[in-house]
């Protein structure tokens, strides 16, 4: 089938590789000109383990184009996913604007009748409320179907989740819909379920809120094992092994990041206010999680009264390991309360660092390698649990830090690790370790 893309961000453009891979003529579209120069060039923009190697090879073989010309892009399309981003408002509802203007680009532009797609997150009522302004803006004769095509991908692991999904949803006003698009997805292998638009779009705000639940819940837990001196990790295994609980999303840490659970969880609780029901649950997730990033911070004052001319080596800036994605990052909060409380910041990250220069606006140093961000500081703050932090040996903290004192958001060693390392060694959820000499 010939398939637009709206939108090369991290869904749209792993949406069209993935689309193209599996053999139809995929044509992406973007706004922003640099974005398809790059793309056009065979770079991706964004990283994504495995991302370069199929973007390059769909287009050599004429399936995968770019443009940010809509007339073009959309002169074949049987289908359009629209694939913006739907970010969060000051009052944490999500914003729009960018889905109603790329609908209007599309109906502005396109001159043979299509099925239009939603991939973003949108609030439920959005997809109804966007047929009918593209109704409004279409040309004489071309008529649209929408569906509801929400996307359940992880950054850092967007390749192998879009080819193994636990489902793919379809929301539809009709059969014919669905069964088309069905049919368009079979190649992936992965259940197809055909529901209802309102309902399509409740189970991606669901999922995510569910998630982030289970995040902030064991993240509580952490906090209690640390008072009544329990191990959560032995508690979420003990835990995890009942299937009905599952084990996945139970590993404690600085709370969540990233672009989705953040803005998602907010967005869902205005959408209840907005009907008069108040989501006391997910408030508090939500507080939990604001509490979790501060966490370590509290734990550094603890343990050197004031952090002023301490040096702080940082390890991990991305929300997450391998991806270069900054946005709603831990590393947001901490780096600047560092900077306010005093500290001399170094940082290191494999793959996010230049993005750390962007988006982190207080004085830092970035390293390229673990090792320089060590070299002679008074403690370490793990922020992302990147491999090679977590495959590093922890005796080379001692060998290189004035002192081995590390605050680990997301326990990388395990506590006898920590031991024979003799680091003072201060986790989540964990009894703390603190060897005789530093007492
Ligand atoms: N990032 C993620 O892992 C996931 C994101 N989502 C949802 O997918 C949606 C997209 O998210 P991301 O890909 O992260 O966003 P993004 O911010 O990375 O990318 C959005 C892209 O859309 C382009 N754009 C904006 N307006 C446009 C227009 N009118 N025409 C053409 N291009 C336009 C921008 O230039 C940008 O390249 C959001 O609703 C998000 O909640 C869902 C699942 C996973
Ligand atoms: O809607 C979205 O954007 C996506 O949001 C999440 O994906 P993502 O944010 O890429 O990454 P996750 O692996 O879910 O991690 C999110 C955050 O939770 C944290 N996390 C995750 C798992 C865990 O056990 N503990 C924990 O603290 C991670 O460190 C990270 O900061 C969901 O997992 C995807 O299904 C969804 O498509």
């Amino acid at each position: 089938m010939n398939i637009a893309v709206i939108g090369t961000g991290y869904v749209g453009l792993v949406t069209g590789v993935a689309l193209s891979e599996i053999g139809h003529t995929v044509t992406c579209i973007d706004v922003d000109p640099k974005k398809i120069a790059k793309l056009n060039q065979g770079i991706p923009t964004i990283y994504e383990p495995g991302l370069s190697e199929m973007m390059l090879n769909n287009q050599q073989r004429g399936r995968l184009h770019f443009t940010d010309q809509h007339r073009v892009g959309l002169a074949d399309a049987d289908v359009v996913y629209l694939a913006v981003g739907t970010p969060q408002r000051a009052d944490g509802s999500a914003d729009l604007q960018y889905i109603e203007q790329a609908a209007l680009d599309v109906a502005g532009h396109i001159r043979r009748s299509a099925i239009i797609v939603i991939k973003s997150t949108v609030p439920v009522g959005t997809n109804l409320r966007i047929k009918q302004l593209m109704l409004d803006h279409l040309h004489p004769g071309v008529t649209i179907r929408i569906a509801s095509n929400p996307e359940f991908l992880r950054e850092g692991s967007a390749i192998h989740d879009t080819f193994h999904g636990d489902r793919i949803i379809i929301g539809t006003e009709d059969k014919d819909t669905a069964s088309v698009l069905e049919s368009m997805n079979k190649p992936f292998g992965i259940p197809v379920i055909k529901t209802d638009i309102a309902s399509s779009e409740m189970i991606k705000y669901a999922s995510n809120a569910f998630l982030a639940t289970k995040i902030s819940f064991i993240n509580e837990i952490a906090n209690l094992c640390e008072k009544l001196g329990a191990n959560v990790e032995e508690v979420a295994k003990g835990m995890g092994l009942d299937h009905r609980i599952g084990s996945s999303f139970l590993r404690a840490g600085i709370g969540y990041g990233g672009s989705c659970f953040p803005k998602d969880t907010n967005a869902l609780v205005q959408l209840a206010g907005n009907h008069h029901h108040d989501f006391n649950l997910l408030k508090s997730v939500i507080e939990v999680n604001n509490h979790q990033r501060r966490l370590l911070i509290e734990k550094m004052l603890g343990r050197f009264g004031s952090l002023t001319g301490k040096k702080v080596a940082v390890l991990g800036l991305a929300f997450k390991p391998n991806t270069d994605d900054l946005r709603e990052s831990p590393a947001l909060v901490l780096i600047p309360e560092l900077a306010r409380l005093g500290a001399e910041i170094v940082c290191y990250d494999p793959i996010a660092a230049d993005q750390g220069t962007k988006w982190i606006n207080v004085s830092a140093q970035y390293t390229e390698n673990v090792a320089d961000a060590l070299k002679d500081a008074d403690c370490a703050l793990i922020i992302t649990d990147w491999p090679d932090i977590k495959r590093m040996d922890p005796k080379t903290y001692g060998r290189l830090m004035r002192q081995a004192i590390v605050f680990d958001g997301r326990n990388c060693y395990s506590i006898p690790q920590a031991r024979a390392a003799r680091m003072e060694y201060y986790s989540i959820g964990r009894p703390d370790v603190v060897p005789e000499i530093s007492k």
